[in-house]
């Protein structure tokens, strides 16, 4: 297996190209299953999530094609993928495709709606907490369907299609919008989503849908409705930009120190984590596109944290932001309130010398002076990342283990963080 091995202690200067959004590209990738029209997706990052999610739609019977560079494109534009659901033959998915990526589950929404029936696998994904889909069968089951669960499948079935209904969340999930958008989307009547996640990634997915002829209002807000329509057709659309990469080397800038433009960006997308990056003492400028990160040196100040759905800080950056907050002056709390298991990089990032305590959903970390390197493993994509960015800041040696997390999240991360300094290199196994 990989390994990735860093030598700390260099400020970052120079300019981070974003990719497009992995959590944005996933679902939109899915709605191409909505119509037999082409889809045609810009901004698509390269990533192993990408992959996999193109050979569960393939086994659906899937075209795609990846279109060629055009003028003024690089390798990180992001790519161009054209997705044809004509001639879809299969609406099984299977479990060795689908417990590799959660998000692979959503398929179940686009096949039930436009087929009548799915049978999908129950998914897998990051391990961060058990990650239930009640409330995805939920929505279902409130857009007329009806739900068994046979042999570790869910086989979800709607002879006459679905139906509008009123879809009520208890909890607010990202992944339940999402069905519950694609499912409405194809359904005969009006539906009303109440408590929806109001993430970007939602946003995106309705504003595609809407390209293809769907009905929605609301979307971003709690309160979305749609007005199904009998069929969908083609469009084009880009991929907003990732939020959490952003977020993401945004901290690395502030843990490490330096002067890093992030270009391709939005701030809008994360206001709350940089109002928070901002209070620990990085200078965080935005630009139409793109975000400024400074940090002279100064210490950084120990802030608290709560992860909660958007505008909230995003549980996507808790990890990376208790990386940032071990050299912190002083003692901060980050409490995790929407997976209950996502503190796995707690042990390693100890490794480096942090000291961080766990109390239930609670972390209390008593800044440290300095880190130093040592080989370290995560089990899961952020808490991988937020490795990286305590190992820019360590003093020494770091290597990474288990690197295929990193690969189905961040689209070129060793290319973009040593074009700005980063003594950073992939092991290949
Ligand atoms: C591919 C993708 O976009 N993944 C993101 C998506 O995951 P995902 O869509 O899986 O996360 P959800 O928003 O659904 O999960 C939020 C909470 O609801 C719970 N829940 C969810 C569904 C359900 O049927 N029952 C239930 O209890 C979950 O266990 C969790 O505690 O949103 C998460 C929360 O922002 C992010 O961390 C993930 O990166
Ligand atoms: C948890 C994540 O992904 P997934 O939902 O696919 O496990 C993530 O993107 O941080």
């Amino acid at each position: 297996m990989d390994r990735i091995h860093i030598s700390g202690g260099r400020p970052l200067q120079g300019v981070i190209p974003i990719s497009g959004a992995k959590n944005a590209a996933l679902p939109l990738m899915i709605a191409s299953l909505m119509t037999g029209e082409a889809l045609e997706l810009v901004n698509v990052p390269r990533l192993a999530d990408i992959q996999a999610l193109l050979r569960i739609l393939s086994n659906h019977g899937v075209d795609h094609m990846v279109v060629g560079k055009r003028p003024g494109q690089t390798t990180e534009t992001g790519q161009t993928i054209r997705l044809t659901a004509a001639n879809v033959i299969d609406t099984t998915a299977p479990y060795e495709l689908v417990s590799t990526m959660r998000a692979s589950f959503w398929v179940i929404a686009p096949l039930l709606a436009r087929f009548g029936e799915a049978r999908v696998s129950m998914p897998g994904g990051c391990a961060i907490g058990t990650r239930p889909v009640d409330l995805l069968l939920m929505a279902l089951e409130r857009l007329g369907a009806t739900i068994e669960i046979d042999g570790g499948y869910v086989v979800a079935k709607a002879r006459n299609g679905l139906r509008g209904g009123e879809i009520n969340f208890p909890k607010v999930t990202v992944g339940g919008t999402h069905v519950a958008l694609m499912g409405a989307a194809l359904a005969n009547g009006s539906t009303l989503i109440e408590n929806a996640a109001r993430e970007p990634e939602v946003v995106d997915l309705a504003a595609c849908l809407t390209k293809m002829g769907a009905r929605i209002e609301g979307a971003g807000t709690p309160r979305i409705t749609v007005e199904g329509v009998s069929r969908l057709n083609g469009a084009r659309h880009e991929v907003l930009p990732d939020r959490i990469e952003t977020g993401t080397y945004a901290m690395a800038v502030a843990m490490a120190g330096g002067d890093v433009t992030l270009e391709n960006t939005r701030a809008d997308l994360l206001h709350s984590a940089l109002d928070i990056l901002a209070t620990t003492g990085a200078e965080v400028t935005p630009g139409p596109d793109s975000i400024r990160i400074r940090r002279n040196g100064a210490g950084i100040a120990a802030v608290d944290v709560t992860t909660d759905p958007f505008p909230g800080f995003p549980t996507d950056l808790q990890a990376q932001f208790m990386a940032l907050m071990t050299l912190a002056k002083g003692r901060s709390h980050i409490r995790e309130t929407i997976f209950e298991n996502r503190f796995m990089h707690v042990q390693e990032l100890a490794r480096l010398g942090a000291r961080i305590r766990l109390e239930g959903d609670l972390a209390i970390v008593e800044g440290v002076e300095r880190l130093k390197g040592a080989p370290v493993m995560a089990t899961d994509l952020r808490a991988s990342v937020s490795l990286v960015i305590a190992g820019l800041a360590a003093e020494g040696e770091t290597q990474i283990n288990r690197v295929y997390h990193l690969d189905r999240g961040f689209e070129a991360l060793e290319a973009k963080l040593g074009r700005c300094g980063a003594e950073i290199r992939r092991e290949r196994a």
